[in-house]
């Protein structure tokens, strides 16, 4: 297998003709694997490097430090989850130990006007709680802009490569509820439980994920046919995209939400990433593109909520 690239600025400034070959190309690859190496995306590198700073500086705190950022309840969708918080691969039904790492979270960064459903509120409007750390803040604001910008530019790349459109997702995605997810997976010694890895075989559950796996770092896999896993190349300056559940959904099983992992091997060093899912409004109404009737209409928020449950989290 070889591993898709696309050139999003490149795709940007093409002509009509050549646009429509790049589509294509995006087409297929959604089609083939839904996991692309992401060029050309503008995203300013001291943007980037101030982030995975920051990021790095918090997971390097006193486990009582980290602590005090720790989501107040079970449930709730921001702050510090520990180790043993999580297993990925539950939200397949497969009963695993938890995965090996820890997160940060954050959610939206403002409530828009209007939203009422306490559900809503609750579920993914709650206030990210900020560890107490210079720049930390700053950094982490300034890039889930910058993530929530990219991602409406990649929609608008899907909705030509599905034939619809520019700008046909444009009022799905104005208020988006995506979840940014800073990752640190502590270096290994010997594994010792059957089953355990980093990050457990899942799916990921919105419209698309884009992934910043630490340069050169390794263990992402995607599943391939024949139950073999590819490594999924993590060049540098590039980020990773993947097709999520609601997008496979949307489009009909046109995309694939390909299941991929973060596995865990003996003596392996440290291992950071970022993980930025969007997911459309709250709600959004997520009706089968071709028209058919497939798929039940779902709202995407209550329907990212039902996938949370699964986890363990
Ligand atoms: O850390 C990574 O590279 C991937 C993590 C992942 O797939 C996820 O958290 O959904
Ligand atoms: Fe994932």
């Amino acid at each position: 297998m070889e591993f898709a690239t696309f050139d999003l600025q490149g795709f940007e400034k093409a002509g009509l003709s050549q646009r429509k070959i790049l589509a294509a190309q995006l087409d297929k690859i959604c089609r083939d694997s839904g996991f692309l190496v992401l060029t050309g995306h503008g995203v300013p590198e001291n943007y980037i490097t101030d982030m995975q700073n920051a990021v790095q500086e918090f997971f390097k705190q006193a486990p009582d430090d980290k602590q005090k950022v720790k989501a107040p309840y079970a449930g709730y969708p921001y702050g510090y989850l520990g180790p043993n918080s999580e297993a990925l691969a539950k939200s397949k039904g497969v009963d695993t130990p938890p995965d090996l790492k820890e997160s940060f979270n954050g959610g939206p960064q403002e409530v828009p006007h209007g939203i009422v459903d306490p559900e809503a509120l609750e579920f993914c409007y709650v206030p990210t709680i900020w560890p107490d750390l210079d720049g930390f803040k700053p950094a982490w604001q300034t890039y889930y802009g910058e993530m929530e910008r990219l991602a409406s530019r990649i929609m608008v790349a899907f909705a030509v490569a599905l034939n619809l459109p520019d700008g046909f997702f444009e009022d799905y995605i104005n208020h988006p509820i995506s979840g940014l997810r800073a990752l640190n997976y502590p270096a290994t010694d010997e594994i010792s439980l059957l089953n355990q890895q980093r990050a457990g075989a899942h799916t990921d559950y919105g419209s698309l994920t884009i992934l910043l796996p630490q340069a050169e770092s390794q263990g992402l896999q995607v599943a391939l046919p024949d139950g073999g896993w590819f490594d999924v190349p993590t060049p540098e300056g590039a980020f990773v995209i993947n097709i999520g559940d609601l997008m496979a959904r949307w489009t009909v099983d046109r995309w694939v939400s390909t299941l991929h992992r973060v596995v865990a091997k003996p003596y392996q060093p440290a291992r950071q990433s970022l993980a930025f899912f969007h997911q459309p409004n709250w709600d959004s109404v997520i009706a089968p593109l071709d028209g058919s009737k497939k798929y039940e209409n779902v709202l995407s928020g209550p329907y990212l909520m039902e996938k949370f449950k699964s986890t363990g989290s």
